[in-house]
This record gives C-alpha cells, sequence and structure tokens, in this order.
C-alpha cells in the first residue's frame, strides 16, 4: 500500500480520496496517511496537482526532445525572422531614434548550462557588450542577484537590473551613459529580504533528499533548479516546493526554463524594470527611443509585452524552437545574440561615427 501511494505520488497523477480509496489487501489506512501527511496531500494541494502538472508539463514541453511537437516551426519563423536576416529592416525602423539596449543573461548572452554557477559568458561576448554599452545605453535583465550576475559579465559600464528587475543599479560614475552623473538605485521588494532568506534555506531542507535539486538565492527571489533531476521526480519536487510555498501568501511561483521561480507578490517584473530604466534615463512617454529588448526566457515576455503594446523599439526571443512569444523576431542561441550585437556597432560607428 505505502509503495502504491509513493509511486503514484511521485507521478502526482492521483488524488487524496483516490489514495484512501484504493487501499490494497494490507488495508493499511494509518501507513497511507502518515504517507500522505509527508508528502503535505491536502484537497488543497490536490486542486494545486492540476497546477503542478501543468508546470511540470510545459517544463517537459520545452525540453529540445519535445519541442517539435509545437506549432509549424516554418509558420513561427515567417511571424517571428531571424533579426540577423532581417537587420536592415531593424536598423532602418531606428531611424532618428535613440537605441537603449537590454540584454536577459543566462540563454541569451551565456549558454545555457547544467550548473547555474558555470553560466560563464565568452570574453568574445563580454567584447562585443563592452562595444555596444560605448554605442547605446545599455542594461542587463536578470533572475540572478545583481552581485551575481555582475559577477559574470564584470562591465562596470552598464546598467544592472537583478532579481528579475527587483535591484536595479546605474553604471559607476563617469560612465557615457550615466544620467546626470547621480547613482541610481530601485529595490522595490526590500522589506521581502528576511522572507526570501528564510524560504531559501526552507527549500534547501526539504529538496536536500532529491538528487540534482538545487537551489539558488537570487536576493530578492529564489529558484529550484529542475535541469539535473531525474524527470520522473519532476512532479514531486514541484510537489514540495509548492508545499513549502503554502507558508507564504506573500510568495509566488512562476516559472522558467527548468527552474521555479519564487518571487514577491508585487507588481513589479522585467517589464517594469524596462520602464523604470527608460524613465531614468529620461525617455518618458518619448516617441524618439528605441528600445531592443533581447532574451530567452518566459520572465522576459513581461517586457516583450510592454514593448509590443507601447509599440515601441522591438523584442527578441532567443530561441531554436518555435514558443508563444511577444517578441516580434528570433535569434537561435547566445552566438547569434552576438552576432546581431555586433553588427549593430558596427552600424553605429559607420553611421554616426561612435
Ligand atoms: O533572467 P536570466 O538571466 O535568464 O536568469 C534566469 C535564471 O537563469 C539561471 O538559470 C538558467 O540557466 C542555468 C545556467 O545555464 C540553467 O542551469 C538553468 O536550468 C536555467 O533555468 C539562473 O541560475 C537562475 O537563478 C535565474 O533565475
Amino acid at each position: 500500500m505505502v509503495r502504491f501511494i509513493e509511486e503514484n505520488i511521485t507521478k502526482m497523477f492521483i488524488s487524496k480520496s483516490e489514495v484512501l480509496c484504493s487501499r490494497g489487501n494490507d488495508g493499511d489506512t494509518s501507513a497511507a496517511t502518515k504517507v500522505l501527511h509527508d508528502f503535505q496531500i491536502n484537497d488543497e494541494n490536490v486542486v494545486g496537482g492540476g497546477l503542478i502538472r501543468s508546470w511540470v508539463d510545459s517544463m517537459r514541453a520545452c525540453s529540445p526532445t519535445h519541442l517539435n511537437s509545437f506549432n509549424n516551426q516554418s509558420c513561427w519563423i515567417e511571424e517571428h525572422p531571424s533579426a540577423l536576416n532581417m537587420f536592415e529592416e531593424i536598423v532602418h525602423e531606428s531611424e532618428g531614434k535613440q537605441i537603449v539596449m537590454f540584454l536577459d543573461y543566462d540563454g541569451t548572452l551565456s549558454p545555457i548550462v547544467d550548473d547555474p554557477d558555470r553560466a560563464f559568458m565568452s570574453k568574445k561576448m563580454r567584447n562585443t557588450v563592452k562595444k555596444l554599452a560605448m554605442c547605446f545605453p545599455t542594461a542587463i535583465v536578470s533572475g540572478r542577484s545583481r552581485e551575481k550576475v555582475y559577477g559574470f559579465v564584470k562591465l562596470t559600464e552598464l546598467y544592472y537590473a537583478g532579481s528579475h528587475g527587483m535591484d536595479i543599479k546605474g553604471p559607476e560614475k563617469g560612465s557615457k551613459y550615466q544620467k546626470k552623473n547621480r547613482s541610481l538605485l530601485c529595490q522595490p521588494a526590500t522589506e521581502f529580504l528576511p522572507v526570501i532568506t528564510e524560504v531559501y534555506k526552507n527549500l534547501v531542507e526539504k529538496t536536500k533528499s532529491i538528487p540534482g535539486a538545487k537551489v539558488e538565492n537570487n536576493k530578492f527571489c529564489a529558484c529550484v533548479h529542475f535541469r539535473c533531476v531525474d524527470e520522473n521526480k519532476w512532479s514531486y519536487l514541484a510537489h514540495l516546493v509548492r508545499s513549502v510555498l503554502k507558508n507564504y501568501p506573500k510568495l509566488m511561483l512562476s516559472q522558467g526554463r527548468k527552474v521555479l521561480e519564487i518571487r514577491p507578490v508585487i507588481e513589479w517584473d522585467k517589464g517594469k524594470a524596462l520602464e523604470f530604466l527608460l524613465e531614468s534615463l529620461g525617455y518618458t512617454n518619448c516617441t524618439d527611443v528605441f528600445p531592443i529588448y533581447i532574451g530567452d526566457d518566459r520572465t522576459d515576455e513581461d517586457a516583450f509585452k510592454i514593448l509590443r503594446d507601447k509599440r515601441q523599439g522591438l523584442g527578441i526571443l532567443v530561441s531554436k524552437y518555435a514558443k508563444e512569444t511577444n517578441a516580434s523576431y528570433s535569434l537561435q542561441e547566445p552566438d547569434e545574440v552576438m552576432d546581431f550585437l555586433e553588427r549593430l556597432v558596427e552600424w553605429k560607428q559607420l553611421t554616426c561615427g561612435a
């Protein structure tokens, strides 16, 4: 009986009543109840089971091995053409406007790797971003803590928006695009710092028995990595995460690339960070600004949507596969991002002598 429950809970395809009704010959209800308690399955979580299944299904669906089933690839490319192929059209559209660059980090400037602590960007990419920042105001917008993403990028002349935009800092004094020589800092979620620290510790404790699971403290948010966890255990891990989150009504869960993100329930995201940065740069309600946002993940969609809704600038999704997106263009991988950024630098130098 206990084995039956464990096997089925791991798959998350059963409800509490199904477990209790399907008592085996052993009739071991107390053991069943204990296992249910250990896994914290209750009616609320059974309802949440649908949510967990949908997270896990969409995480699976985003794996390259499953991706071919989404839509028609050639149709998607027609709708979201390569930003490299459309380069001339893009720069033509930006004519007479100030380009402002927004770059996501993981999967955009650095390739996706198993170990999040080793997601290094290449020297070539760093050099390209450095040149880019000489031509246009440039911001890195990442789910990671600002300090951590700065540790990877190591360029002082950029704006950094860490923790999904909840921790924004301007470039150091003397940088070309530093506005009015004043330092810039925006941290709309400071009151959540203690709770994030606490939930991070609880998640580490709760998930430590799952081989490959990794919890990352991203300062104003946290995340649980699924990438190195056996796919058969994804539902169980998602369930554990949800059971911890149940005790934190002011935190919410969202999904990224083989990761569940834990964030404060505040109206702030990468889209708001983009708006804040444009405002700080003096481009509120301006028609002569052309923001370009490049990102690969669901959290980047908030920024793509702002640009689409405002009909301002454009979003570029980094993906080899067809995905639902608010971006207008696509690039397949970080190497293509680098080529696109290089072309922008060359174009700027040719046309304006940056
Ligand atoms: O906004 P981003 O800069 O894209 O950050 C989002 C998350 O990126 C990192 O996780 C992702 O990249 C890892 C390294 O390649 C990969 O192992 C993981 O599966 C991806 O989800 C980062 O570790 C997270 O903290 C960020 O939230």
